[in-house]
């Protein structure tokens, strides 16, 4: 039997979006069907839908440049947003509980009952927004490592499902980095468990430092990491992974703790399927700790 995955609850298999009027003040979206803006949101648990859906809404109320949601889970603006001269801010509240700061910006200005209007417009939105963030956060919870904010190894896993279908079908590059801190037990047994978790995420942000923001990574647990390289960072993963071990190896904490990190590395091999690749880079791994430690292996 299939499960749900939490990534998938999302409502938004039909792009709807606000339209109370005939007038658009957000080109790139499509007109649809009148419908109250309380049932436009319900269609979307997606906050970026949500905020075009309601930012279409708001631009009948004033024509407005731009508009941006900031949550505790990330900033978005509204499609075709511009900077202009009038700003205004409105926070919204729901249950006593900050929900987001939402911001417009407009040529013309803000006056009392536009805010008045605007403010109507925001509490038919708070139910839905609510919902949304409980998803999003829910989603961060299944799918990230507490303790560093990387993924976590559920998420590695539906990751490089993906990563090696998409790879495999698109023919292109994918290679896989398991990454294992050395002599890390000491930290614990030596200074405490509280350097212990100091020191996993300095590396978690040495790796997040050393790294493009497109290449994955991943905390399975304990001292176990793992870097998705995909499509050209795949053709040098081998000086990626060299990097990587040599940032971490020079760090001020992991050098005071006498820490240092082994790495494996696999590139996706014609025919290869994940597990392969997966033991391939494992092995590596086990190499480059009998070579040592401190060092990379390549499959
Ligand atoms: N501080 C801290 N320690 C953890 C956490 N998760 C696992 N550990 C500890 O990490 C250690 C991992 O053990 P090993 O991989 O054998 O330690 P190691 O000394 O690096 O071994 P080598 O890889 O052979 O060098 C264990 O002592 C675990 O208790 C955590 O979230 N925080």
């Amino acid at each position: 039997m299939e499960y749900l995955l939490v990534q998938d609850v999302a409502l938004n298999s039909a792009p709807s979006y606000a339209a109370l009027s005939k007038v658009q003040h957000w080109q790139d979206l499509p007109q649809c069907a009148e419908q109250s803006l309380v049932s436009q949101l319900q269609t979307t648990l997606d906050l970026q839908q949500q905020l075009n859906i309601v930012s279409m809404a708001a631009g009948k109320v004033l024509p407005l440049s731009s508009m941006q949601l900031k949550t505790s889970v990330g900033c978005f603006s509204a499609s075709g947003s511009q900077q202009a001269d009038f700003e205004y801010r409105s926070v919204l509240v729901l249950n006593q509980q900050c929900l987001a700061e939402v911001t417009y910006h407009s040529e013309y200005a803000f006056t009392p009952l536009i805010q008045r209007e605007l403010l109507l417009l925001e509490s038919e939105w708070l139910f839905a927004l609510r919902n949304a963030l409980v998803v999003v956060r829910l989603q961060q919870l299944a799918m990230r490592d507490t303790l560093t904010g990387l993924g976590n190894r559920r998420y590695f896993d539906d990751a490089f499902n993906s990563a090696t279908q998409l790879a495999r079908r698109n023919n292109s590059h994918l290679a896989l980095l398991l990454l294992d801190l050395d002599n890390f037990k000491q930290v614990n047994d030596n200074a405490g468990h509280a350097a212990g978790d100091e020191v996993l995420l300095a590396v978690a942000n040495i790796m997040r430092d050393t790294l493009r923001a497109s290449d994955q990574l991943f905390r399975f647990g304990g001292d176990e990491f793992a870097v998705l390289l995909a499509g050209q960072e795949a053709d040098s993963a081998e000086l990626v992974a060299r990097r990587v071990v040599k940032a971490i190896n020079q760090h001020h904490i992991c050098q005071d703790y006498k820490v240092s990190a082994s790495a494996g590395l696999a590139v996706l091999k014609p025919e290869q399927d994940k597990a392969l690749l997966f033991s391939a880079a494992d092995a590596a791994l086990y190499q480059a700790k009998n070579a040592g430690k401190s060092t990379v292996r390549v499959a």
